[in-house]
């Protein structure tokens, strides 16, 4: 190979790099499950037929927050990352990104989602967007992760926010059904993550980090999951009674997925040191999530929703004569 076309081919390796590291910094495999939720929020408060523009626009908004929300985590837990063995590879902690890029990058990032949001979907789902990343960075990352073992509890509003987003984009204000989406992840997060740190507890203690395991054991964490998992499966009911926002598909649907994390739950709570239980709850805790997403918005289509209404018609003139 000539020595111009090595030198070429260096250069492509390197721009790809830098590339990488800076996706990398996004922590992009979280985000999607934001996403999916934004867009079922959207589903259900179009009640089927969102402007599917507006969409992407909200996605690509709700993108650009998140990633710009965890690039200045990454700047800010730059030293604990350095330490725990799972984080030591990120892009900071390793030395191909420097602080100052990062900033300049994550305020690149909500700058380009405020405004792609305000100019084309509206200010209040653009503000709320900001809202996350001031949550997730003031809130959980600054204020309770190295503090409290609640940590998540209440810094796990920011990861609450993006079905807000999604909703406001749509109608241009929170109504009762966006709340309640809220309440859902607000309520899913502690199962979620707790059996996480349950997996990645010392790694936490290493660093000083007081996740619930740390401080009160597996035993005890593994009951609050299962508490929390009680708590979840009344509040996605919410959906369908008092607000009907979604209907008995969902309901259904809901009702079956909560059954399993419960389930999933309760076997945990049996054997609180089973790694493999534990990696299971969290594992099936994003799965949930998905589906339930899912189910929202095969739940708001208007065939769906014909289909039903036609079946429990037809269901009761049978029973009825
Ligand atoms: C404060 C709240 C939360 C905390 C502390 C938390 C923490 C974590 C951590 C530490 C991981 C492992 C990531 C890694 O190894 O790099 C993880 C994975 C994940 N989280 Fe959360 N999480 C939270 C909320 C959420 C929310 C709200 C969502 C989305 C709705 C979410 C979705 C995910 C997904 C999809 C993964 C798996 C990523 C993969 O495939 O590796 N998390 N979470
Ligand atoms: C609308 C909007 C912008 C919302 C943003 C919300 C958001 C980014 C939520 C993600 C929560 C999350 C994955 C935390 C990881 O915890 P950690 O950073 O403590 O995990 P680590 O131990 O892996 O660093």
């Amino acid at each position: 190979m000539q020595p111009s076309n090595i030198a070429s081919q260096v250069h492509h390796e390197n721009i790809n790099q830098v590339f990488r590291s800076y996706y990398q910094l996004t922590k992009p495999r979280i985000i999607p499950l934001l996403l999916i939720e934004t867009a079922a929020s959207m589903w259900v408060a179009a009640q089927g037929h969102p402007n599917l523009l507006l969409v992407l626009v909200t996605l690509i908004g709700g993108w650009l927050a998140a990633a710009s929300a965890q690039v200045i985590n990454c700047v800010y837990d730059r030293d604990i990352d350095y330490d725990m063995e799972r984080t030591r590879d990120r892009p900071i902690p390793s030395g191909r990104i420097q602080v100052r890029d990062a900033l300049i990058f994550a305020g690149l990032l909500a700058l380009s989602s405020f405004t792609l949001l305000a100019g084309f979907a509206n200010l209040l789902a653009a503000c709320l967007a900001m809202a996350g990343i001031v949550v997730y960075i003031g809130v959980y990352t600054h204020w309770l992760k190295r503090s409290s073992p609640q940590n998540i509890v209440i810094g796990g509003a920011a990861g609450a926010i993006p079905p807000m987003v999604g909703w406001a984009a749509v109608t241009g204000h929170i109504g009762w059904a966006a709340w309640i989406f809220f309440a859902i992840v607000f309520v899913w997060t502690p199962p979620h993550f707790w059996a996480l740190a349950i997996l990645i507890k010392d790694d936490y203690a290493k660093v000083n980090v007081p996740m619930l395991p740390v401080i009160v054991g597996n035993e005890e964490t593994a009951k609050q999951i299962w508490l929390y998992t009680i708590l979840l499966v009344p509040v996605t009911l919410l959906m369908v009674c008092p607000t009907e926002a979604c209907g008995w598909l969902y309901g259904l649907l809901a009702l079956l997925l909560g059954g399993l994390f419960l389930q999933k739950a309760y076997d945990l709570k049996q054997c609180p040191c089973d790694r493999d239980l534990a990696r299971g709850v969290f594992k099936y805790s994003i799965f949930y999530m998905m589906l339930l997403s899912a189910a929202m918005v095969v739940d708001s289509l208007p065939v769906t929703r014909y289909t039903v209404q036609a079946l429990v018609g037809f269901l009761g003139g049978t029973f009825i004569s």
